[in-house]
Parts: C-alpha cells; sequence; structure tokens
C-alpha cells in the first residue's frame, strides 16, 4: 500500500492506494468515532462490493445505511440528490455519521455534495472503485451535480476526511471506463509532468493490458500531480485551473451530447486534442506535437475527432463554462507539451478553426 497525503492543514487527508483495501478496517476504523454509516452506492457497484464494505465494518463494530441510486451520468442531478437526503432523513441519520461514497465519479462528486449540505455539513470518506475517481475525482473536494444547460453546474468545494483506492476493484471495471480513467492520467503529464508522460509513451499497452504494478504506479503518481495542484490552489483561483485541460471542449461535447452519451473521459480525450489543435493554431506547440498527444490518446482506445454538435452550438455550450470571465472563455491550452496555461484572448477565427477541423478528424 502507498500513503499520500492532501496537505491542506487542519483539513489534509491520507490517500491509501493498493490492493484488498476493502478488507482493511483499521483505515478506516479512526474515522468511525459513531460506529454508523451510510454508504452511498449504485445499482452496479453494490452487488460488486457492497457486501463485501459492510463486512468490513461489521468487523470493526460499525453499522451502515446503504443508498443504492441508479447508475449513470445521466443521473447526476438534483433529483437523485434528494434521493440521498431522503435517506439520510427517513434512517435518522445525525451530523456524526459519515457518508462513504462508494463508486465511480458520478458517486463521489454527488455523495461529496450531499455531505456538504446535509445537516450542514457531516465527515465523508472517497472508496473510489473506477480508475478515473482514483487518479483524479476522489481527491480535491470538487462535489456537485450536472445542470441540463451544464456540467457541475451546481456544487462545493467540500474535502473528503479520507480516501481509499482499492486498486482491486478494477478488475470488474469494462474496458471502454478503464479507457475513460485513461484520459485524466495523460492530461497530468500533458499539463505538468514530462517525465510521467513519457513514461506513459512507454507503458500504454501495459496498463491498458492491466498490468497492476503499471496500474498501481499511475494512480499514485496521477494522485501525487492532483494533490501537489489541490494543496496549492484548493479553490482553483490559478494553477487549479490547469486540470480542466481537454474540459471545456469536454462538457460542451458532453452536454452536447446528453449526459451519458459521451463517457466523461472520452469528452476529456477528444477535448484535449481540440485544446491541442488550438494551441498549434496559436503557434504555441507543433503539428508533430500535436500528433503525439492525438497518438497516445488512440493508443489508450479514447476518441479523437468530436462529434459534429455544429460551430455555434459549441459555442453557445462553452459559453457557459466555469472559467468564463466577463463573457470571455478562458481555455487551458500546451505552451509546450508538459506545461499548460489558461488563455481567454483566443482569437474567434481560430477557435472557429480548431472546432471545424476537430470534428473532422
Ligand atoms: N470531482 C472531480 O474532481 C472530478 C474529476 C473528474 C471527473 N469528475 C466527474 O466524475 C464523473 C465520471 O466518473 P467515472 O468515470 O468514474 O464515471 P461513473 O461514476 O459513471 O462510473 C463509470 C461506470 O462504472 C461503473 N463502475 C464503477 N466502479 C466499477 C467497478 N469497480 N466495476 C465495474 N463497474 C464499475 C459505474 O457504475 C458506472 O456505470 C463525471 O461526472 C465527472 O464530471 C469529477
Ligand atoms: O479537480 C479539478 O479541479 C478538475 O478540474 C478535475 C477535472 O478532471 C474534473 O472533471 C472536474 O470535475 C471539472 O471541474 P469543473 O469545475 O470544470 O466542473
Ligand atoms: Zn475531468
Amino acid at each position: 500500500m502507498q500513503t499520500l497525503t492532501v496537505g491542506l492543514g487542519e483539513r489534509s487527508y491520507p490517500i491509501h492506494i493498493g490492493q484488498e483495501l476493502l478488507g482493511e478496517g483499521e483505515l478506516l476504523q479512526a474515522y468511525l468515532p459513531r460506529k454508523r454509516v451510510a454508504i452511498i452506492t449504485n445499482t452496479t457497484v453494490a452487488p460488486l462490493y457492497l457486501a463485501r464494505l459492510q463486512q468490513t465494518l461489521q468487523a470493526i463494530g460499525v453499522s451502515s445505511v446503504p443508498v443504492v441510486l441508479p447508475d449513470g451520468e445521466e443521473y447526476k442531478t438534483y433529483e437523485t440528490l434528494n434521493l440521498i437526503y431522503d435517506a439520510l432523513l427517513r434512517n435518522r441519520c445525525e451530523r456524526s455519521t459519515p457518508l462513504i461514497a462508494l463508486g465511480g465519479g458520478v458517486i463521489g462528486d454527488m455523495t461529496g455534495f450531499a455531505a456538504a449540505t446535509y445537516l450542514r455539513g457531516v465527515p465523508f470518506i472517497q472508496i473510489p472503485t473506477t480508475l478515473l475517481a482514483q487518479v483524479d475525482s476522489s481527491v480535491g473536494g470538487k462535489t456537485g451535480i450536472n445542470h441540463p444547460l451544464g456540467k457541475n453546474m451546481i456544487g462545493a468545494f467540500y474535502q473528503p476526511q479520507l480516501v481509499l483506492a482499492d486498486t482491486d476493484t478494477l478488475n470488474t471495471l469494462p474496458d471502454n471506463e478503464l479507457a475513460a480513467g485513461m484520459a485524466e492520467v495523460i492530461k497530468y503529464g500533458l499539463i505538468r509532468d514530462l517525465p510521467f508522460l513519457e513514461w506513459l509513451e512507454q507503458n500504454m499497452e501495459k496498463l491498458m493490458a492491466r498490468d497492476t504494478a503499471a496500474l498501481q504506479y499511475a494512480i499514485a503518481r496521477s494522485c501525487r500531480n492532483k494533490a501537489e495542484v489541490v494543496a496549492a490552489d484548493e479553490r482553483e483561483s490559478g494553477e487549479r485551473a490547469l486540470l480542466n485541460l481537454g474540459h471545456t471542449f469536454g462538457h460542451a461535447i458532453e452536454s452536447g451530447m446528453g449526459y451519458g452519451n459521451w463517457l466523461h473521459g472520452e469528452g476529456v480525450a477528444a477535448g484535449t486534442v481540440m485544446a491541442a489543435d488550438l494551441s498549434q493554431r496559436l503557434g504555441w506547440i507543433s503539428a508533430r506535437d500535436v500528433e503525439r498527444v492525438r497518438n497516445l490518446f488512440e493508443r489508450a482506445r479514447l476518441p479523437v475527432i468530436a462529434p459534429d454538435l455544429g460551430t455555434d452550438k459549441y459555442l453557445e455550450l462553452m459559453g457557459l463554462d466555469k472559467k468564463v470571465e466577463g463573457g470571455k472563455i478562458r481555455f487551458v491550452l500546451l505552451k509546450q507539451i508538459g506545461s499548460a496555461v489558461v488563455y481567454g484572448d483566443v482569437p474567434p477565427e481560430l477557435l472557429r478553426q480548431t472546432l471545424e477541423a476537430c470534428v473532422h478528424g
């Protein structure tokens, strides 16, 4: 097992990464003094891992209230959030009752937001079971739900007390979901960790074949990158925005195509190729660099051609991005491979060229 820390003063917390952690009650014990928790999960993850977690909790004398939600990005909504509140109230969960998120990023984001708001705040623990959640969404405290007009539009910054990433849970993850997580892994290399990007280029086939040691290394290195960024800029007043590489385009793809039709990681992959294309049009990176980015996503079996929503639709959807300032869209772009910046002065003509070029490959 490897342990990292997200350094946020008295709100600092550990990330434990390793095999068979769902059975390690001692890692949870200190966070459950009142011996009762609510486990928020979904209809896919519950049959796989709920009983195992409940057994582990029982062994340390902790009882649990399971809350099993419908599965899918299309359920990351106000209505589903309300199902969590209903269950917590019906079961008389108190301020001292921690919530455990057992699942992927959708469950983690919604559980975190429920924890931030139920009784004005209860403790929560992340037990991420997808690659994406283990490398990204379980760390850093961005919580929330979607709005029909835009991704993650309603939410709060609210940190978990503990992240427990049991890499064995990835054994049941479908291939396309493994690939989706890889998009965020590649992101860290592109924005701030060139040696990691080079390692990914050397090891992508091993990772996609689920080599245990390679996956464990990639998860830990991703978490280290994310933890450093979050510790430096918890509420995204600066550097944290770099974690949004590919997301301005990607979120537009997700909402424009209808939530759940493109996976988040798939939107990020195609969106990152668009960001690379735009960076090239600005003269910052070369055509070979763009090809390098495209090639790595392809090797991770991710889409590199964006859906043709129409240029005006893209512009409308991206106009709702959370990074918009004074009506101007601010993009995360590549100054060079391994180094990103936030840039708000993209000439409209170049943006249109990218939107037209990237939907045709
Ligand atoms: N808060 C953040 O910082 C942050 C970061 C990145 C992404 N996100 C959000 O995370 C979400 C995407 O997360 P995701 O990719 O984990 O998607 P997800 O939560 O929808 O999970 C993907 C699918 O895998 C299933 N699943 C989960 N664990 C499994 C397992 N071990 N075995 C088999 N199936 C399993 C899920 O039920 C679901 O069907 C998006 O809503 C995105 O906006 C948030
Ligand atoms: O943690 C962050 O900060 C990120 O931007 C991580 C992203 O991968 C993630 O998709 C996040 O939810 C996007 O944030 P948003 O503020 O653009 O909704
Ligand atoms: Zn993301």
